[in-house]
């Protein structure tokens, strides 16, 4: 299988490599893409040898190309700016494309291998989040097979029943959620988190974003709007409960009283290993979990008052796709303005919220209308982070 490995420099793009280099006969790495991350990519092109490589930013890109050039690997093409990560995702000789960009900046890539017809290994989750509709139906349109990376998702695709009817029989999905680093701080003390504390993960190594996102757990919301998407679920037929262990993903619940959940250890070559051999099983250099060492599997409910962030999901859910756009954004602008010192943790959740008070916009019928939505979310909590923090 020859693959496109977006966002290769990142968490999930070097879990990806890193399973594909332990099955050479199987996968070739055709195509490598990333931000700004020149010297990483320079590292992979070293390693893996694809035939093309993109950075979003044109300045890095220059300096890939040279480097290449100086070290005789010019004939690895190197292509400038999101049209050229995007032209990637589309290329004739790749057969699977990994969607591991962080943020919606992975939109236009997204939708590029869906209309490519390509499979998807679909990570970023914000492609559903900001135009799920759009998604799904261009992959439908164009014979796309999306088979999910996210653990939870991942899981319940493995727990779903196979043949025709993929959901028969089923009441309910349960993704669990770890309750991040501060599961069990004084609420009263969230204000002041440091992002160094809001990035530490109890139980997963991930990028930056994502880690902010599980401590509000702004990461469940946007996974119960992946998973209403990938799954075509109502939103109350979603729950979410904490697990503290990170042991089960996620279950899907039968009418028959049975609940059929995926159990592994928090290492995301098991459900990137999955999504790249499906439907067969291959090695992800993982060992199964040592049950009785793990000794125990808790679960408990929520506590809304704790993460907001999670309601103001539901809440975009409910209202449709535009305000998950909105969400989505206002959520980024938080973030970054959290980690770059500008806005406290405890005040992410409320620039969100500002966000999702502004008119709701209709939900986004194409690429540039959802960048349209995205650009408009961003200049309204860019507004909110400046009147909120100050
Ligand atoms: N990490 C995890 O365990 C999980 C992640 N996910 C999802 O996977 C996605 C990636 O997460 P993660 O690997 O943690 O993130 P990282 O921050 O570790 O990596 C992000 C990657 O995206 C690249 N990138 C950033 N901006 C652009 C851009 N404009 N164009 C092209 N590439 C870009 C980065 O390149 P550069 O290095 O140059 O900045 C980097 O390769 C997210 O959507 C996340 O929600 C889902 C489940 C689990
Ligand atoms: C590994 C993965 O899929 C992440 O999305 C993970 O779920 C984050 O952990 P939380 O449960 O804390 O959000
Ligand atoms: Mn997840």
């Amino acid at each position: 299988m020859r693959l496109a490995v977006l966002g290769a420099t990142g968490s999930i793009g070097t879990s990806t490599l890193d399973v594909a280099i332990r099955h050479p006969e199987r996968f070739e790495v055709r195509a490598v893409a990333a931000g700004r991350d020149w010297e990483g990519l320079l590292r992979i092109c070293r390693a893996h040898r694809p035939s093309r490589a993109a950075l979003a930013d044109e300045q890095a890109a220059a300096q890939l190309r040279d480097r290449l050039q100086a070290e005789g690997l010019e004939h690895i093409e190197v292509s400038a700016g999101e049209e050229g990560v995007a032209a990637l995702a589309a290329d004739a000789d790749v057969d699977a494309v990994v969607t591991a960009v962080v943020g919606a900046a992975g939109l236009a890539s997204s939708l590029a291998a869906c209309r490519a017809g390509k499979r998807i290994l679909l990570a970023n989750k914000e492609t559903l989040v900001v135009a799920g509709a759009l998604f799904m139906e261009t992959a439908q349109r164009h014979g796309a097979q999306i088979v999910p990376v996210d653990s939870e998702h991942n899981a319940v695709f493995q727990g779903l029943p196979t043949g025709t009817d993929a959901t028969a029989g089923v009441e309910r999905i349960v993704l669990t959620a770890s309750g991040g680093p501060f599961r069990d701080r004084d609420p009263d003390t969230l204000a002041a988190v440091t992002p160094e504390e809001a990035v530490a993960h109890p139980n997963w190594s991930m990028g930056r974003k994502i880690s902010v996102d599980s401590a509000t757990m702004m990461n469940k919301g946007l996974e119960v709007i992946e998973a209403c998407h990938l799954f075509d679920l109502e939103p109350q037929r979603v729950d979410v409960v904490i697990h503290r262990q990170s042991l089960v993903h996620a279950l899907v619940g039968y009418r028959d009283g049975s609940y059929l959940a995926q159990v592994g250890s928090p290492d995301m070559r098991v459900p990137i290993s999955y999504a790249m051999g499906y439907p067969e099983r291959i090695a992800s250099g993982v060992d199964l979990v040592d049950l009785a060492a793990a000794g125990r599997l808790d679960f408990e409910a929520v506590d809304e008052r704790r993460f907001p962030c999670l309601r103001l999901a539901y809440q975009a859910l409910r209202t449709g796709d535009g305000a998950c756009a909105v969400l989505n954004a206002a959520n980024e602008i938080a973030v970054d303005a959290f980690l770059d010192g500008r806005l406290r943790f405890d005040r992410i959740a409320p620039v969100i919220e500002d966000a999702l008070a502004a008119e709701t916009p209709p939900p986004p019928k194409d690429l540039d209308s959802a960048r349209a939505i995205d650009a408009q979310a961003r200049r309204v909590a860019e507004e909110a982070v400046r009147r909120i923090a100050d």
